[in-house]
């Protein structure tokens, strides 16, 4: 089940579910309006899953900055967010849609128990300027269903991401795992 504006209003109220910083007025019938943050990570070259993704990194001033197709912009949420209760999607939403914007290339969910900045992988269709602190895209938060996993237990990578994480698979290349 998704909740409604009013529920996530009403859990953010109860401390069931962090939105920081939260302004109401962000609610939607299904989603707060998240936003970007103000750094990009820019990354134009070759990958490799097993290395580390090579970048570099800049504000997005105020005056904003162009993303350009065939680049690869690790960018961060403006919020942090996060639940013990439910799990989230991130999503973009209609209007940076309609600008060529992808939010993520494939990574909307946020697992219950994670409050985190969560890691952007933004792509453009057209050359677009974007801005620090526009409304990006839609969270929405899931009831869970089932005992909740212990996430120290499972060592997941990302559980307490605080800033923009390139992928850490050659972490685990490096350790000889598949
Ligand atoms: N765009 C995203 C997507 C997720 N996350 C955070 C919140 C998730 O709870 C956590 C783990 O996400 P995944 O399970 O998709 O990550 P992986 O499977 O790649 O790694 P892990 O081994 O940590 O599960 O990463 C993030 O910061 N930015």
């Amino acid at each position: 089940m998704i909740l409604t504006g009013p529920a996530i209003a009403a859990a953010q109220t109860a401390g069931e579910i962090v939105i920081d910083p939260y302004d109401p007025a962000r609610l939607s019938p299904n989603a707060y309006d998240w936003r970007l943050g103000d750094t990009l990570r820019i990354c134009d070259t070759d990958l490799d899953a097993a290395s580390p993704t090579p970048y570099a990194e800049t504000a997005i001033p105020d005056s904003g900055y162009v993303l350009h197709p065939g680049v690869l912009y690790l960018g961060i949420t403006h919020e942090r967010t996060g639940s013990e209760a439910y799990a989230q999607f991130l999503n973009g939403n209609r209007t940076t849609g309609a600008l060529g914007i992808w939010v993520h290339v494939s990574a909307p969910l946020g697992h219950q128990g994670h409050a985190i900045h969560w890691t952007l992988e933004i792509r453009a269709a057209r050359p677009v300027r974007v801005y620090p602190r526009m409304t990006f895209g839609k969270l929405v938060f899931l009831r869970c269903l089932g005992t909740p996993a212990s996430y120290q237990q499972h060592g997941l990578k990302y559980a307490a991401t605080a800033g923009i994480d390139i992928s850490r698979l050659y972490e685990e290349l490096a350790g000889g795992a598949t």
